[in-house]
């Protein structure tokens, strides 16, 4: 049971962490993973929402891969990843963006503004948030971000607005191409002077042995991030995500935290806390 003096005592226990994000650009990643569950959805918005009230000005990129392998089997489509970055041929790009644009970005923005009607979408490919190059030829329609519109996303700021952005984006002859959400986040997060990036993901952090959700690795170096993907101890997703990390670090971004986004209030924690709950990557 809490009781108001609890309220008051958390109140004042948050106040030195929200005086010093408050008017701070904090960039959050959602996986598609933690989405796939509504009631994680409806929790995270509150989340984002009691962090817009405090003057924090959030950025929520999504992604949505689980839910786009979803479509393709449907579809008949065989899903291929490399390195973990899905083979995108022109039917794929299709499924792709009707799964992020059409669907995922919509039900985030609707979870936001259900509460409060400050949440806008947005996809990569609008006004050209997001320009991209092709990554490699052998993965079809993938891009790597060249350049991020960021004013975009500052002028939506200034007028109250959440954006919500889907990893869809163009190149200069606004050909679409598919990009790996944990990239656009961190190409996002640097063009705007980020305080922070927060991956809510669908492990616990970057993990010792995968398999051990007990062997979380608390905090290391943009180097050392880089020294793991090297040795091969990550796989799959957690290869983009830590390399997405380190390069945010370098880039100036202050501190990249992966964080486990099944968990309640996770972002919360992490950012109002000393302890947090994942795994944190600093200079
Ligand atoms: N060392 C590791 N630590 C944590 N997760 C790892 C590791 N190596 C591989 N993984 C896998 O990477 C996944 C995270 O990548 P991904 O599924 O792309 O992220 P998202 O949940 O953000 O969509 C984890 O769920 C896990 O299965
Ligand atoms: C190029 C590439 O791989 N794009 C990703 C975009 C979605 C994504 O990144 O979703 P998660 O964050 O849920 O993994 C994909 O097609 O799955």
């Amino acid at each position: 049971m809490i009781t108001p003096h609890d309220t008051a005592r958390l109140l004042i226990e948050a106040l030195p962490y929200i005086r010093r994000f408050t008017g701070k650009t904090l960039v959050v990643k959602v996986g598609g993973l933690p989405m796939t569950d509504p009631d994680r959805a409806r929790s995270l918005a509150k989340d984002v929402l009691l962090l817009h009230s405090v003057g924090i000005r959030v950025v929520l990129v999504h992604g949505g891969g689980p839910q786009i392998d979803e479509q393709m089997e449907r579809a008949g489509i065989a899903v291929q990843r490399i390195d973990g970055l899905r083979v995108t041929d022109a039917d794929t790009l299709d499924i792709v963006r009707m799964v992020l644009v059409g669907k995922t970005n919509r039900d985030l923005v609707a979870a936001i503004n259900a509460l409060e009607p400050v949440a806008i979408g947005v996809a990569g490919e609008d006004g050209r948030l997001l320009e991209v190059e092709p990554v490699d030829e052998r993965l079809g329609f993938v891009g790597r971000v060249t350049k991020v519109r960021g004013e975009l996303l500052h002028d939506f700021h200034d007028d109250g607005l959440i954006p919500v952005v889907s990893t869809v984006g163009a190149d200069t002859s606004a050909q679409p191409y598919n990009i790996n959400a944990d990239d656009a986040a961190r190409a996002i997060a640097i063009a705007m002077k980020a305080e922070k990036i927060i991956y809510l993901t669908g492990a616990p952090g970057l993990l010792e042995d995968p398999s051990n959700p007990d062997s979380l690795v608390h905090r290391l170096s943009a180097a050392e991030a880089r020294a793991r993907i090297a040795d091969e101890s990550v796989t799959g997703g957690m290869i983009p995500k830590l390399l997405a990390c380190a390069e945010a670090i370098e880039g100036g971004v202050g501190s990249a935290h992966m964080i486990d986004g099944r968990a309640e209030h996770a972002i919360l924690i992490e950012l109002f806390t000393d302890a947090g709950i994942g795994t944190m990557v600093t200079q």
